[in-house]
Order: C-alpha cells, then sequence, then structure tokens
C-alpha cells in the first residue's frame, strides 16, 4: 500500500498548533516514512521538526494546496507505533499537547539538528542465540552488495548511501532493523560520536597473494599484519592489531601507505560502564514464598496475558531476585523487559545485580549520564541488542518493540511523578503500556502506596482505580534475619532530662558501641524541613528572595544565598539588614550540623555524608558509597538518598534524627510519607548476620506514623491512614487535579482565578456532577479554592490554585481542560499561564 499523507505533529508549543498538520509524502519517501518516523517540514515560513502519528492513501484537501514533508530524519522512526498510541493517550490524561508527549518519549540527542551515518554493526552486537554465539543472518545478493559497500566504507552518510542504491531503501531498512547495519547521528553541538581508529584489509584474492609476496626480509612485520587482516577479514580496532601481533602503529601506517589496507576513524556506541566488570550472578534457589509469587507470576507471562500485580515483600524479603529470575523467564519467551527504579536508588549496586545477571542484555538509563551516552543506550533498545532496560521514570518509554514485563521498584516513590510538563505518573502509564503489549507489571514495594493498596484491596471495585492489581506478598527474609527491633525516643524527653544535643542518649551510647566494635551506623535525615536559612536572632528577620515568595537558602562554598526557585543569588548578610543586630545565624544544612556535632561528640568519627551538596558530581554518589561499603566510614550520613535500597552486611545501627519533621507539612500524604521513610531506613539494618538496631527520635511519639513503623505493622497504619483519608474524600477516595493559575498582575489574576472557578462550577453543575450522589461521597465533584498557592509568588508571578476533587469514573480532566482554555481565551494575554497538575504529588 502507498501512502500519500501524513498527518503530523509540529514541534510547537502553543495551544493553537496541539493538532496534527496535513502533509505531503515525496514518492523517495514512500516506502520509508511509518507511524512515529521524525520529519522536517515546512511551516509557515520556517522548517520545523515532527512526528507522523498516521499515514493515508488519498490526500484529505485538495494535494495542490498540501506542502511536501522536506526531509525523513531518522531512517527507522524513533517511536515504535505503540509509544505514538501511548502518547495520544498521556495528553488527554495528563491535560498536555501532543508534541510534549511525543518529545519526552526520545533522547534528547535526537532534539537537534542531525546527520545520519550507516555503518556495519560489530558481531558482538548482533542477536546471540543460546550458546551465545552471533547469530550471523543469512544475506541475499543484493544485501551482501550493500554491507560489502558499507564495510568498505567505515560508516556512510545516510544521503551518499541512498544515492548510491535508490532502488533498495526496503532492504536497508530490513538490515537496519535485524540489526546487521546500525544507524547513528551526529547532533551538530549537541552529541559527537564516539569514534576509535580502525584497520580493515584492502586488497582480495590475486591481489592479496600479490601483495603477501611483495614484502622485503625487512618488512616481516608489515606482512605479518596483512596475514592477520586476511585472516580476520573483517575492519578491527587499531589497537587491538598493536596488542595482538606487538607491532608499532607505524608499521600499520606503512601498509596503509602501500595502499594494503584503510585506517579509519569509526564510530564506536560509548558504554558508561565500560571496563566494569561485573560480576556474574546465578538465580538463587527461590524460598517457599518467592516460589508461590513466581508461580503466579510467570503464569501470566507464559499465557501472554496482561496483569497487574502488587508485589507487598517486607524489606529484604528478596524482591529483587523475584524480578530478576521473572525477567529471565520474560527473556527466555522472546520478549523484552523495562525494570523502573526511583533514580536515588539507581546505584551502582542496583544496576549490578542486573548486569551480573544478564550481562550485555542490559540498557542502562541513567539521568548522569551524558547525553551521548544516554542516546546510545536507548539506540541499543530501539535496534534490539538488548533484552533489558533498567531506569528511571523515563525508561518506561525504553522502545522495546516486544515487551512481555515491566517491573516498578520502590512503586510508592513520588519520584515516579514528573513534576513538570508531560506531568505524569509512570505507574499509569506503565500499565497502560503493559496492557498494549500483554505485558505484565509488577508494583513493588515494602509500603505499597495507599492508592496501590487500595486497588488490590477493593479488587478495583471502588471506581477511583483505573486498575486493580493482584496483591502478592512475601512476609519473611530469606536469610532468616530478623527486622530490627525499633525504638522510639522521645526527643521532649530528652530535653527535660536536660540533653540539648540533636542526639538522644540512647544514640549516642549506639553510635558509641558500633565505633568499639567496628560496625557500622546510617543516620538519617528527613530533608523536608530542614532548608538552611537565614534568620535573625534579635528581630526574628529571615533572608527571604524579593522575587519569589520563599525564604533564601544558605550555601556554605559560596558564601552567599540563593533562591531555589529561580535562581537569584545575594552574598550572605554579616549584620541583620533590618536592625543591625550581629547575632545574625546561618543555618546550615540539617546534614552540615549533624556531622559538626558528630566531630565534636566523637572526635576522630568517620563520616561520610551524602546529601545535594556532595552529591552534585557526577559519580560522587557511587563513589560514597563504595566508600562506606569498604568501612572507610564509620558513618553514612544523609537524606532521602540513603534510605533506598542500600545492602551493607556490617551495618547494625540506624538511627533517625528526627522523624517528625515532614509531619506538619499542608500535604494530605505527610503521614503515608513519614511512614514508608521510616520503614525503609529502619530496613537497612541487621540484613544480614549481625541483628540490627534502630532509633527513631521524634517529638511526636504517638503519631500512628511514627508508632506503626516502629512496629513494622504496614497493615495497622494503612486501616488508621485510610480512615482519616476517607473522612475527607482524599485519594484514594477520590481523585485530584491541581490547577494553578499564575500572573505578573494580583488583582488581574484574582479576577481570573475566579472566573475559571466559576466557570468550571457552572459547566459542572450542567452535568449534574455537583450534589451528593450518595453519602459517601458528598459531591461526585468539588472545587476548593481560588486560594494563593502555598508558594505564592515564584519569578514575581502571583500563583492562585484550585483544587477540583472528584469521583474517579467522571472525564473531569477534559471539563477542566476545556474550562482552562475558555478561561486563557478571555485574556489574550501571553503572560497568563494556567497549569494543570493531574493526580498532584507535590501540593506545595
Ligand atoms: N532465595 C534466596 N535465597 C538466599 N538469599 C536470598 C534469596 N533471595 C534473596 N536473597 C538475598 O536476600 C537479600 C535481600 O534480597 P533483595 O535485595 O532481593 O530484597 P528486596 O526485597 O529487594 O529488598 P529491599 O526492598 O530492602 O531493597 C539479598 O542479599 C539477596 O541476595
Ligand atoms: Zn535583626
Ligand atoms: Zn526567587
Amino acid at each position: 500500500m502507498t501512502y500519500r499523507m501524513a498527518k503530523v505533529i509540529v514541534d510547537v508549543p502553543s495551544r493553537e498548533t496541539d493538532r496534527p498538520f496535513d502533509y505531503l509524502i515525496p514518492e523517495s519517501m514512500a516506502s520509508w516514512l511509518e507511524i512515529g518516523s521524525r520529519v522536517a517540514v515546512p511551516f509557515g515560513r520556517r522548517t520545523i521538526q515532527g512526528f507522523v502519528i498516521s499515514l493515508h492513501e488519498q490526500p484529505e484537501m485538495d494535494a495542490a494546496r498540501m506542502k511536501p514533508i522536506q526531509e525523513m530524519l531518522d531512517l527507522l522512526p524513533p517511536l515504535p507505533q505503540d509509544l505514538v498510541e501511548l502518547a495520544s493517550w498521556m495528553s488527554r490524561k495528563y491535560a498536555c499537547s501532543m508534541i510534549a508527549t511525543l518529545q519526552a518519549m526520545i533522547p534528547t540527542a535526537l532534539k537537534g539538528k542531525t546527520e545520519r551515518y550507516i555503518s556495519v554493526a560489530d558481531n558482538d552486537e548482533l542477536p546471540q542465540d543460546e550458546e551465545g554465539m552471533s547469530v550471523l543472518p543469512i544475506l541475499t545478493d543484493e544485501e551482501k552488495q550493500i554491507v560489502a559497500y558499507v564495510r568498505a566504507s567505515g560508516h556512510v552518510l545516510m544521503d551518499h548511501l541512498s544515492a548510491r542504491f535508490p532502488a533498495y531503501p526496503g532492504i536497508l531498512k530490513g538490515l537496519l532493523r535485524r540489526g546487521t547495519l546500525t544507524e547513528s547521528q551526529v547532533i551538530k553541538d549537541k552529541v559527537r560520536k564516539k569514534t576509535i581508529k580502525s584497520v580493515s584489509v584492502a586488497v582480495q584474492g590475486d591481489e592479496a597473494e600479490a601483495a603477501l609476496s611483495s614484502f622485503t626480509a625487512q618488512a616481516k612485520r608489515q606482512k605479518e599484519v596483512l596475514e592477520f587482516l586476511l585472516e580476520v577479514g573483517i575492519p578491527i580496532s587499531l589497537q587491538e592489531v598493536l596488542s595482538t601481533l606487538g607491532v608499532t602503529a607505524g608499521t600499520v601506517k606503512k601498509l596503509a601507505e602501500k595502499g594494503f589496507a584503510v585506517i579509519e576513524d569509526v564510530e564506536v556506541f560509548r558504554d558508561p560502564y565500560q571496563g566494569r566488570h561485573f560480576k556474574g550472578s546465578t538465580p538463587l534457589e527461590r524460598t517457599p514464598e518467592q516460589e508461590n509469587v513466581y508461580r503466579r507470576l510467570i503464569a501470566a507471562l507464559d499465557a501472554h496475558r496482561h496483569e497487574v500485580f502488587l508485589l507487598h515483600g517486607v524489606t529484604g524479603s528478596g524482591k529483587t531476585e523475584v524480578y530478576l529470575q521473572t525477567i529471565e523467564r520474560c527473556i527466555s519467551l522472546g520478549r523484552q523487559a523495562i525494570v523502573l527504579v526511583p533514580e536515588i536508588s539507581l546505584t551502582p549496586q542496583m544496576v549490578e545485580r542486573f548486569k551480573g545477571r544478564f550481562g550485555g542484555k542490559v540498557a542502562v538509563m541513567h539521568s548522569r549520564l551524558s547525553t551521548g551516552e544516554r542516546y546510545d543506550e536507548w539506540r541499543k533498545i530501539r535496534e534490539g541488542r538488548v533484552e533489558v532496560a533498567i531506569g528511571a521514570r523515563s525508561a518506561v518509554f525504553a522502545p522495546f518493540q516486544n515487551l512481555g514485563l515491566i517491573v516498578m521498584d520502590e512503586e510508592h516513590e513520588t519520584s515516579y511523578k514528573q513534576e513538570e510538563t508531560p506531568k505524569y505518573h509512570a505507574r499509569d502509564v506503565a500499565v497502560r503500556r503493559a496492557r498494549q503489549h500483554g505485558a505484565a507489571v509488577i508494583l513493588g514495594s515494602a509500603t505499597p502506596s495507599l492508592e496501590s493498596y487500595h486497588a488490590a484491596r477493593s479488587g478495583g471495585g471502588d471506581r477511583h482505580e483505573e486498575f486493580a492489581p493482584v496483591l502478592l506478598e512475601m512476609k519473611q527474609r530469606p536469610s532468616g534475619s530478623q527486622l530490627p527491633a525499633v525504638q522510639i525516643v522521645d526527643m521532649r524527653e530528652e530535653l527535660k532530662e536536660g540533653n540539648r544535643s540533636m542526639f538522644s542518649r540512647a544514640l549516642h551510647q549506639g553510635i558509641a558501641a558500633r565505633l568499639e566494635r567496628g560496625e557500622q551506623t546510617v543516620l538519617f535525615l528527613n530533608r523536608r524541613g530542614y532548608s538552611t536559612f537565614v534568620m535573625c536572632r534579635t528581630c526574628g528577620y529571615v533572608a527571604g528572595c524579593p522575587e519569589c515568595d520563599i525564604s533564601l537558602t544558605y550555601h556554605q562554598k559560596s558564601n552567599n544565598l540563593r533562591c531555589h526557585y529561580c535562581g537569584y543569588a545575594e552574598p550572605a548578610p554579616s549584620v541583620c539588614p533590618e536592625c543591625g543586630s550581629e547575632h545574625i545565624r546561618y543555618f546550615g544544612t540539617g546534614t552540615q550540623r549533624v556531622e559538626g556535632e558528630l566531630a565534636k561528640l566523637f572526635p576522630g568519627i568517620r563520616v561520610i555524608r551524602m546529601d545535594v551538596d556532595t552529591t552534585s558530581e557526577k559519580g560522587s554518589h557511587e563513589k560514597l558509597l563504595q566508600a562506606f561499603r569498604d568501612k572507610k566510614g564509620d558513618v553514612l550520613l544523609g537524606t532521602q538518598m540513603v534510605a533506598k535500597g542500600l545492602d551493607f552486611p556490617d551495618v547494625t545501627l540506624v538511627g533517625v534524627i528526627a522523624a517528625d519533621t515532614a509531619l506538619n507539612f499542608p500535604d494530605f500524604r505527610a503521614a503515608e510519607k513519614t511512614f514508608q521513610l521510616l520503614t525503609q531506613v529502619a530496613g537497612r539494618a541487621g540484613r544480614h548476620q549481625l541483628p540490627g538496631e534502630v532509633f527513631i527520635q521524634t517529638y511526636m511519639p504517638e503519631h500512628y506514623s511514627i508508632v506503626h513503623a516502629s512496629g513494622h505493622d504496614y497493615t495497622s497504619f494503612v486501616r488508621e491512614e485510610l480512615k482519616h483519608r476517607r473522612a475527607l474524600y482524599y485519594p484514594p477516595y477520590s481523585r485530584l487535579i491541581l490547577v494553578t493559575l499564575s500572573h505578573e498582575k494580583l488583582p488581574l489574576l484574582l479576577r481570573m482565578a475566579e472566573n475559571f472557578a466559576g466557570d468550571l462550577r457552572a459547566k459542572a453543575q450542567r452535568l449534574g456532577w455537583f450534589g451528593s450522589l450518595d453519602r459517601l461521597t458528598p459531591s461526585a465533584l468539588d472545587i476548593l479554592g481560588p486560594v494563593a498557592s502555598p508558594i505564592p509568588r515564584i519569578k514575581n508571578r502571583y500563583r492562585f490554585q484550585c483544587m477540583v476533587k472528584y469521583r474517579g469514573d467522571l472525564d473531569a480532566v477534559s471539563l477542566v481542560r476545556e474550562t482552562a482554555a475558555t478561561t486563557l481565551d478571555q485574556l489574550k494575554d501571553g503572560d497568563f499561564q494556567i497549569s494543570i497538575d493531574v493526580d498532584p504529588q507535590m501540593l506545595m
């Protein structure tokens, strides 16, 4: 079938252009273009980038009035068709533009001007059979001709290749799809491809014989090189020639000068884990609990059935081992797997476990990788060179063709929600994507989110849920080790007894005992509520940002004050700007203060501090953890980062400095987050032979989140928390949409916010969404606000918000989106903005 017209989503971020535009498909592109192809199209007077979202046989309007697609930017479309479908679902669900969702799915490297090159893929990157041998595809004569040409040229500019073989686009495409040839892109200024010097032989058959007999006795080494090259038959890295034969580069150069060999720069994949050795691992014998869970999981896989599982397993219960074995099954069925982990637990330890089990079949997608590295990892997935992708949130878009399984570890983590547009939640996207592929989903956690847990318990009967996971549980640790004993320490009592230190006496003694025994301690501090600010002790003045309504943060290194929202900076004052007092105090970050105190109390103590300051450099996070593992530190001190997934045998003490700092936040999830954190942190102690001990210091010792965390009692916590949620109709007993309106002029903004809320209310009224429907839900939809946002001003823009609370089976998103559009139209002012956050996680 030949297509003559394509619908294209153009890369213009405006409301007016958020729809497909029609373009003619030039003859030369007809057999190349696919849904998901990235193209350059004329738009107004410019040429811009766009994505093909559908193909049509006949133009819908007069072809003479339509413009043709100018250029095709990739050979294989960067987005397989299922992702294009997913994008349109996302744009509806999260009320954002189609182009924003499409852009979120492709690597940054593809966002610039590109040049495309074709080269022959390395053998070890070809698909492998069971014994690990490369499967050399059987080529037709035409294919051989192209491959030979490409091989001889090293890497060929695509335009050059298609000019040379104009009749073969289909064949070329097949070779790319099967991984015989590989496509790479040079993005001007953004990513430069990495090259190595490669040597290949330039003579064949009789010519080669003649060449071999032409060498004089002095040129013995050159002859050796030529013999070697003929034997190898494919281009080989210069380095390898030198090290194998023990010759110098000069020898090879001479050979090239004689025209017998060619030396050239060849592009290689960047491997962020190059040179790192991963200790191989084999599947462990499953415990009875693991066995039950595993059976249930592979039943879905084997049946090619879309099913969602919530794996609730206590810390250290062997969830990761279950993931590994289920993935292995998935791969053996010829399908691929995605593993999602929160960014901060994408530690070397985690990567090691997957690389150790699956070796080169794993691509890692990490935000700390360079643009080029990320692009190369992505390409391995797109070209079918790997079977497993592990990464943070956005790895849910890994362009696998035949997805069998998506694992989401620590499914309760808030970092799965993207806070910028598109404001998606990776959990919902994962479920949706798995459904498209008939794939299974495992949501794993020791402390599942209330939404997932409730959905599993109610079997999706609560009409707020989009899916109902099957609950699987693991309550024991395979090591037989017990969950550590947790003690709550009431800091009010400490103060009464005259202890003003941030360490209780119990924790103090605990650390001292560990130092003596050569064991290790993890100290945890909740980052929230501990920002560093400057306060005058005389008049109470707090340094704030002149553009945002938020206090400035003190940065010790540069000795200045900075705003985290707009980047404003000023030098730190030495006297109070209000009253002139010298008693102006800098409150260092929580971690810095704890570090200082530790040094005072335990002279000579070796503290490894892990926070935003010490981990800003690439790889520093890993280095610090490795140092701790090598026992170069007595104490690992940090924020959220130390709470996740770490598994160190000699850690026998965990201390939480102040457990309740987040409890007073105006966030209905405050108790849930506190419980999750405490449970995770407590799970770090005594995971191996040595028994563990945990101290939780708090000013609110009777708070249920703290009490139940200390008892490792998820079920009781959930029961109590659900009561609170139900009383206030918060999720999981409703769904939320947070609408934030902003403008520089306060009175105008206020009026527009009132208009918006009024309009929305009227529309909902007409649909009959107001008024009590049953006793449990007072109203199917409720609009709270407008009120000033918790941060009422950012970058000189005032902010007002409305919270829409609604019954999950209503399409409130469309209503809000429509209303926002009308409101924006009322004020034709580019400065006026309305942002819509569906299922918000951050209410600040
Ligand atoms: N079947 C098994 N037999 C023996 N040891 C096992 C088994 N399964 C897992 N383990 C070991 O138990 C420890 C904890 O397992 P794992 O890290 O998989 O648990 P987890 O539930 O993912 O932990 P967390 O949620 O705390 O990160 C690891 O050291 C792992 O090697
Ligand atoms: Zn003052
Ligand atoms: Zn600011």
